[in-house]
């Protein structure tokens, strides 16, 4: 099946001569269909831009950009309309219309879209009632929490049925739980309405929590992208791997290092944990196995994409042929980091 989204090659400069900057820079990517695809990557990096593409609201410099089998590049505004009808947007700020209640506001583009009074109405209870604001039909935007806002928001932009939702930066105003509300939601959009979601997003943990696929971007390029799942167990560039400690905080710190050994006077070692052909790793087992002692020192383990995910760091205590042999096994079956002892760096 071809690609919902698919960049060639694409590219988008402002302004010309010396003041041009290419915002995206030779961008070739797939977003399938069905899918939840991330935009990664710092302020300026290019996320906005890329996706204002994708509903045309930009129009493409150079290269092809195709959107649910029609090449945009080479459509005209009628024919980009009709584009943009297929697809939804949510906002960092929300953009609702203050004047209107929440029901106006959901109904507004069923309005534009010609649909008669009836059918708008029965078409706001249900997408209200989905999201899970039915009680706040009549209220208007300043009386609603950022959540709730953003379910607005999320109502509207599902009100004529899109394929696509762009989400912009839809959590960043929002506090730790509620956003964990709006990503459920934007969960079950996906699951069990099939639309294919692109999250744009400067902080990995959206990344981790939602997406399937990744794309991290830097100065206009993407500089990395593939499973969520392989790009935090694996990243290549150094931005990646900045984003992936974000989130994760599950690796000492050099200083963190330097307090450990302080404390902690025998062998310190990371083991990754996560899961590979044999499935993850147990450590418990191992250490048994070698008639090692070991000590938690620091660690953490998540879910990635439903699967284990971290790393534990140990003081190990016993005999160095029994310790070195037992590092030797971890190292054939995950990646371990060997500190070394006090005084002694490996
Ligand atoms: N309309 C415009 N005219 C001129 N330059 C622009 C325009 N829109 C974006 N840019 C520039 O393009 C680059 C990429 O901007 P963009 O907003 O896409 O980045 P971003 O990764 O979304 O950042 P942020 O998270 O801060 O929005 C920036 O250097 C920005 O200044």
């Amino acid at each position: 099946m071809a690609p919902l989204i698919s960049f060639q090659d694409v590219s988008k400069v402002f302004g010309s001569g010396d003041r041009a900057v290419r915002a995206v820079d030779g961008v070739t990517l797939d977003i399938e269909a069905g899918e939840i695809f991330g935009v990664i990557g710092y302020s300026g990096a290019g996320k906005s831009t890329l996706v204002r593409l994708v509903n045309a609201l930009e129009t493409v410099t150079s290269g092809r950009l195709r959107v649910d089998g029609r090449d945009v590049t080479a459509l005209r505004e009628a024919e980009l309309r009709s584009v943009r009808a297929g697809i939804g947007m949510v906002f960092q700020q929300f953009n609702l219309l203050n004047s209107r209640t929440v029901a106006g506001n959901v109904a507004y583009p069923l309005k534009v879209a010609g649909w008669s009074r009836e059918r708008r109405a029965a078409r706001v209870a249900e997408l209200l009632d989905y999201v899970g604001i039915a009680d706040k039909a009549k209220a208007y935007p300043r009386q609603l929490s950022g959540g709730q806002k953003q379910r607005v928001g999320i109502a509207r932009a599902l009100a004529t049925s899109p394929r696509i939702l762009l989400a912009d930066e839809a959590t960043s105003a929002l506090d730790p739980d509620t956003t964990q509300d709006v990503l459920a939601l934007l969960r079950r959009v996906n699951r069990e309405l099939g639309v294919t979601v692109v999250v744009i997003t400067h902080e990995m943990d959206v990344i981790r929590s939602l997406a399937h696929r990744v794309a991290v971007m830097e100065a206009g390029k993407v500089i990395e992208h593939g499973p969520v799942y392989d790009v935090f167990a694996a990243p290549r560039e150094r931005a990646t791997r900045r984003f992936v400690a974000t989130t994760l905080k599950d690796r000492p710190t050099p200083e963190a290092v330097e307090r450990l050994r302080h404390r902690h006077p025998g062998r310190i070692i990371t083991v990754g944990i996560r899961e590979g052909a044999g499935g993850s790793v147990d450590v418990t087992a191992a250490l048994r196995a070698h008639g090692v002692d070991g000590t938690i020192v620091f660690g953490g383990i998540t879910e990635i994409d439903e699967r284990p995910f971290g790393s534990l760091t140990l003081e190990l205590t016993g005999p160095d042929a029994a310790i070195d042999a037992l590092v030797a096994d971890l190292r054939d079956r995950t990646d371990v980091d060997d500190l070394g002892i006090a005084g002694v760096p490996a």
